[in-house]
């Protein structure tokens, strides 16, 4: 079986993989996250998540068949990317523009070996209660918003928030489980599945 690598930073992705029974090995992805000019909000989290996977296999050395896998989480309100917040006037801002209203969650995935890249977009759609301004500025003393797209974390605090989700819950807290495991399938890379359970002990 082919080793896998995990092209990423994130705790998360690091903590959802483990969840679905794959081994893997972690390696650092930072690229150049800028969106492009004219760039759609999918295009551009599927041309970040294909960068980080690349970027990922020039940092591995190995004389075995691998693969990478990379992916890429963006807040999307009325067509624009909310990205991380930089300081506290902007995570608020943020949360004060989804409040009370509904955003997309994008999140790419692509997995690569040494001939062909894979990847895919996962689209969820989250709902938001009205915030107040006193709890913007009191989530963001929180710690948690500050390394998170639009600002918030639906596994975490940013849970009360959260009115409605339509779509991934894993794909919004940064790697779609079903379509990863579909996705590391046509690499031959085995997740837990459900007819392999006799077989498998994790
Ligand atoms: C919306 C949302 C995002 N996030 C996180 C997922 C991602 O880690 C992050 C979006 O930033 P990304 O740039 O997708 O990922 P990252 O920089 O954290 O990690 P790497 O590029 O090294 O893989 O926001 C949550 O944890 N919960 C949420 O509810």
């Amino acid at each position: 079986m082919k080793r896998l690598y995990l092209a990423s930073g994130s705790p998360r992705r690091r903590e959802l993989l483990t969840q679905i029974g794959v081994p893997f090995c972690a390696v650092s992805a930072d690229i150049d996250e800028t969106p492009l000019a004219q760039e759609s909000p999918s295009a551009y989290v599927e041309r970040l998540a294909r960068g980080k996977a690349e970027a990922g296999r020039g940092s591995v050395v190995s004389d075995e068949p691998f693969c990478v896998l990379g992916a890429d989480t963006a807040v999307v309100l009325d067509g624009k990317i909310l990205g991380k917040p930089v300081d506290q006037a902007d995570a608020c801002a943020m949360l004060m523009m989804l409040s009370g209203c509904e955003h997309e969650v994008l999140t790419a995935i692509a997995v690569l070996d040494g001939e062909r890249c894979e990847s895919r977009v996962v689209t969820s759609r989250v709902r938001f209660r009205d915030i107040s301004r006193e709890e913007a500025v009191a989530y963001w003393a929180s710690g948690e918003p500050q390394d998170k797209a639009g600002g918030y974390g639906i596994q975490g605090l940013g849970a009360v928030f959260v009115a409605g989700l339509d779509g991934s819950y894993s794909a919004v807290v940064g790697l779609p489980l079903c379509e990863t495991a579909e996705l590391l399938g046509h690499f031959g890379i085995p997740c837990w599945q459900p007819r392999n359970a006799h077989q498998a002990t994790f």
